[in-house]
């Protein structure tokens, strides 16, 4: 009797959230990255680690191809970037505001503006898009201060106001370049509670980071640069005499819960009085 083929009934794997394959980046003929290679898998919580221009921003937007590859290729989602169209479910947080050339904003309005691209052309924003931004607020502590010019706020509550645009998109992928870096405590705070958040739901968090600090306990995994080139991948480095302790996964990823006050506890918002 001839064999019959028969189809596999598992489904495929998901691709990894990002593939970068040999990066290569130059300015002026100058190697900033050098033959990057690495994947995110769907999920996971990454840090990228190294001392100043050792290429880590510049990682992270050739990721989303904001900066083009002299060589090399990335994808998303199992897409090379350039044919990539879901953008939707991306969440970039670059390092800081734009200064938008004097025009006000409100806070609620900037956070609104992460939702472009998950609503289609000429459809206003209903009710469900207005419970995401008001969602977005309360995860940073910052729904006090929906109808405030952002420009009144200090550079740490500007830069939650941008983890607040990411998330009022509801992407399920985000890049976040430097999110702590001059950020006060309170502030620091209120985004290592969000990010524990999207961890618990399962989502994709690439960190661009200078040190781990309180995001440490969130992190599963570190890629370190040095001089465009990857001198480490794997599991975060420890502060020196620190014991290492075995793995510290949390809870597993619950979709459906939501993002509010929770992420945030016990979060002290300064007040402008
Ligand atoms: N647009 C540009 N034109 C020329 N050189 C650039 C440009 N952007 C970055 N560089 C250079 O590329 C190198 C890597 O910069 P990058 O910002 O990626 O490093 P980084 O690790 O993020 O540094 P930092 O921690 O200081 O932000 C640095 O030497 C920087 O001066």
């Amino acid at each position: 009797m001839s064999e019959v083929a028969v189809a596999d009934p598992r489904p495929e794997p998901a691709p990894p959230a990002f593939r970068v394959t040999g990066a290569v980046v130059e300015y002026d003929g100058r190697p900033v990255l050098d033959g990057v290679s690495f994947e995110v898998p769907r999920g996971e919580v990454l840090a990228i680690l190294g001392p100043n221009g050792s290429g880590k921003s510049t990682l992270s937007r050739a990721m989303l191809g904001l900066v083009p590859l002299h060589r090399g290729g990335v994808e998303l989602h199992g897409v090379p970037v350039r044919r990539f169209r879901q953008w939707g479910r991306v969440g970039y947080v670059p390092q800081r505001l734009p200064a938008g050339g004097g025009v006000p904003a409100t806070v609620r309005e900037v956070v609104a503006s992460g939702q472009v691209a998950r609503l289609r052309r000429l459809r206003l924003p209903g009710p469900a898009d207005r419970a995401a931004v008001d969602e977005a607020l309360a995860a940073v502590g910052l729904a006090d201060r929906a109808r405030d010019s952002v420009h009144e706020l200090s550079g740490g509550q500007q830069q939650r106001v941008l983890i607040a645009r990411a998330l009022a998109g509801r992407p399920d992928t985000f890049v976040m370049d430097e999110p702590m870096a001059g950020v006060d405590a309170a502030s620091q705070r209120a985004l290592a509670g969000a990010v524990a958040e999207l961890r618990r739901r399962g989502h994709t968090v690439v960190l661009v980071l200078h040190e781990l600090g309180p995001l440490r306990p969130l992190i599963q995994r570190a890629v370190v640069l040095a001089h465009g080139r990857i001198a480490h991948d794997g599991e975060p480095p420890r502060p020196a005499g620190e014991p290492a302790r075995p793995d510290h996964d949390h809870a597993p990823p619950d979709a459906g819960a939501p993002l509010l006050a929770p992420a945030v506890p016990g979060l002290e918002v300064p007040r402008r009085d």
